[in-house]
């Protein structure tokens, strides 16, 4: 059964491209249900504007209702020491999380000491660009129904107050997209020791681009997104009480799962394996680079 995540406190054999590939695969899964679940809700654009509700500007919060739900939510597991994993990372700017209550868990270094967060990025393209694509079934259905009951016009369209559910639900989807674009260090730390000298001129120079050729297997990318399109197609089915497939509107738009991967998740990921890369030798003494110079392959 392979994982969603490394267990770290276990150790055992060292890192290998094969283990973290099949991480990505598997966070395949966790990402296209959690899409599925969060489909099921209309837009709700409320829960991503700033000011929206007069409640969290009551209590001086100047976020979106997204952004309460994320610093909330982190702020308990910051205590938790979720944070002290290397690969979980907060949306919630580090400096307003707490600090962990529970002793760190003294992880194996396999990283290299870097700050590269994407979050940022994975919440601007996730709440402008994806959530709209994925509950355009929900937001329509709503319409429809708005209509009947005769409202029309504004009121009509997008939003089905279930905040709650749908912002819980987004966190889910965050934190694995989050999780997934992040295992690029883990992948980048591979590639790297594997052929550092391969790595080293275009870092020293540096050639975001020359690295970025290095990172990237065309192949490893074509067959992920023909493997994720026949997932999203099995897993969008509804099942007969027997368990028979059965036809009808599918629970999630597979091209939108499909380009979600191709436009954002791929690409950033790829980003982030460019960003770790750059700062692989700082701190490094000129002898240090020169023994991984001559490392053998
Ligand atoms: C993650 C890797 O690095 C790159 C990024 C990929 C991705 O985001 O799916 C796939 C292949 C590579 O272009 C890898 O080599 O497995």
């Amino acid at each position: 059964m392979s994982h969603t995540h490394f267990n770290f406190t276990l150790g055992g054999s060292p890192l290998s491209l094969e283990k973290v590939r099949g991480i990505l695969v598997r966070l395949e899964d966790t990402i296209i249900f959690s899409l599925i679940e969060r489909a099921q809700f209309a837009h709700n654009p409320r829960l991503y504007q700033k000011g929206a509700f007069d409640e969290l500007k009551a209590i001086g919060f100047e976020g979106s209702m997204l952004d309460w739900f994320l610093h909330e939510t982190e702020a308990f597991h910051a205590k938790a020491r979720r944070f002290t994993s290397p690969d979980e990372y907060p949306f919630t700017p580090r400096s307003s999380l707490p600090e962990p209550l529970l002793k760190a868990i003294p992880y194996p270094q396999v990283l290299y000491p870097n700050n590269v967060n994407a979050n940022p990025t994975i919440l601007s393209f996730y709440t402008r660009s994806i959530v709209p694509r994925i509950t355009r079934q929900a937001t329509l259905k709503l319409a429809t129904q708005k209509r009947a009951a005769g409202i029309v016009g504004d009121e009509e369209y997008e939003d089905d107050g279930n905040y709650g559910s749908a912002g819980v639900l987004d966190m889910e989807v965050l934190q694995a997209v989050s999780k997934r674009v992040h295992y690029g260090k883990f992948v980048s730390e591979v590639k790297f020791t594997e052929d550092p000298a391969a790595f080293i001129p275009h870092i020293l120079k540096p050639n975001r681009e020359a690295l970025g050729d290095l990172i990237t297997k065309p192949e490893v990318e074509k067959r992920l997104l023909q493997r994720l399109r026949k997932k999203a197609l099995v897993y969008a089915q509804d099942f007969a009480p027997d368990g028979e497939p059965q036809g009808g509107e599918a629970k999630i738009d597979v091209d939108g799962v499909v380009e979600l991967y191709e436009n954002y998740i791929i690409p950033l990921t790829k980003e982030v394996e460019v960003d770790y890369l750059l700062v692989r030798l700082e701190g490094l003494s000129q002898k240090e680079i020169d023994d991984l110079l001559t490392q053998k392959p």
